[in-house]
């Protein structure tokens, strides 16, 4: 049976953020995510994780200023003191929460990057993502990297899964894994079940969404049941992250998810029954 974590940035957004932890617990999720935590105290979340039962399966890094349409900091030439910042205060929160995993975000190149350009990102990314793996190796801690597509994400240096996985050779470190997110292969590569199979040992978190509009998985043009029976069958143990925009309400959308585990309102009666 796969194992379902819901993303808190997209999912329960009926619910102020702090409260989105007991609204995925009462969906029937064991494990959440969400993009970023750096808004709270690591106490004030690990209490909502606490009280309801959860796990902390990923968040990213800080990753420059967002609300200036920064998307990451760890290609960027020339900011790699702010990068070395990120990972510490990620991993910070990783050890308070107990999170196994977080994900580095590449950033974006300038709209005009030339081969010389791209080839400074690409070294930046290397020595930014070793130093990055070693550290956080030091806390039992995996870092993910994702390819992002390119339509929602234009200019996002890490967009094909081929490049994904050419960087993690580059780098060499087990603890750096792939963060696999069908719907942005889906929108630049299909071939989703192949891609699967090739990178299996790669890797570290799964993400899923309907494709085009990102809402539930059972919209949209993947088959999600065939995706889960092979992942079943390749023996994935990991998180898959729900990373969708709901199309109504979350509960409402959550009814694909009852054949995967979800059963809603059982943890809480769990919780109340002691
Ligand atoms: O797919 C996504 O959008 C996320 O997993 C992420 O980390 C960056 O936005
Ligand atoms: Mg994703």
């Amino acid at each position: 049976m796969i194992r379902l974590a819901a993303n808190l940035s997209m999912l329960f957004t009926e619910h102020a953020f702090l409260d989105r932890f007991a609204a995925a617990a009462d969906a029937g999720f064991h494990g959440v995510e969400y993009l970023f935590p750096y808004a709270h105290e690591p106490m004030a979340l690990k209490a909502a994780l606490q009280e309801s039962d959860l796990r902390q399966v990923l968040f990213n890094l800080p990753p420059g200023d967002w609300d200036a349409g920064e998307r990451g900091l760890a290609s960027l030439p020339g900011r790699e003191a702010e990068f070395r910042d990120a990972v510490v205060e990620a991993l910070r929160y990783a050890e308070a929460l107990d999170c196994q995993r977080v994900h580095a975000m590449a950033g974006l190149l300038p709209a005009d990057a030339d081969a010389v350009v791209r080839a400074a990102h690409h070294a930046t990314y290397l020595n930014n993502l070793r130093f990055a793996a070693n550290e956080a190796a030091k806390v039992g801690c995996q870092v993910l990297i994702e390819p992002i597509n390119t339509r929602d994400m234009p200019g996002y240096f890490l967009s094909r899964q081929a490049q994904a996985m050419a960087v993690l050779e580059a780098v060499g470190a087990d603890n750096l894994r792939l963060q696999f997110d069908l719907y942005h292969c889906q929108v630049m590569e299909g071939d989703l079940i192949r891609h699967l199979e090739r990178q299996f040992g790669a890797i570290g978190h799964i993400q899923i969404a309907g494709v085009p509009q990102r809402h539930e998985p059972d919209r949209g043009e993947i088959h999600y049941p065939a995706i889960f029976e092979r992942l079943e069958s390749l023996g994935y143990a990991g998180w898959v992250g729900c990373e969708y925009r709901p199309a109504g309400g979350t509960r409402q959308g959550l009814e694909w998810g009852r054949e995967h585990g979800l059963t809603p309102d059982a943890a809480r009666n769990t919780r109340s029954n002691g």
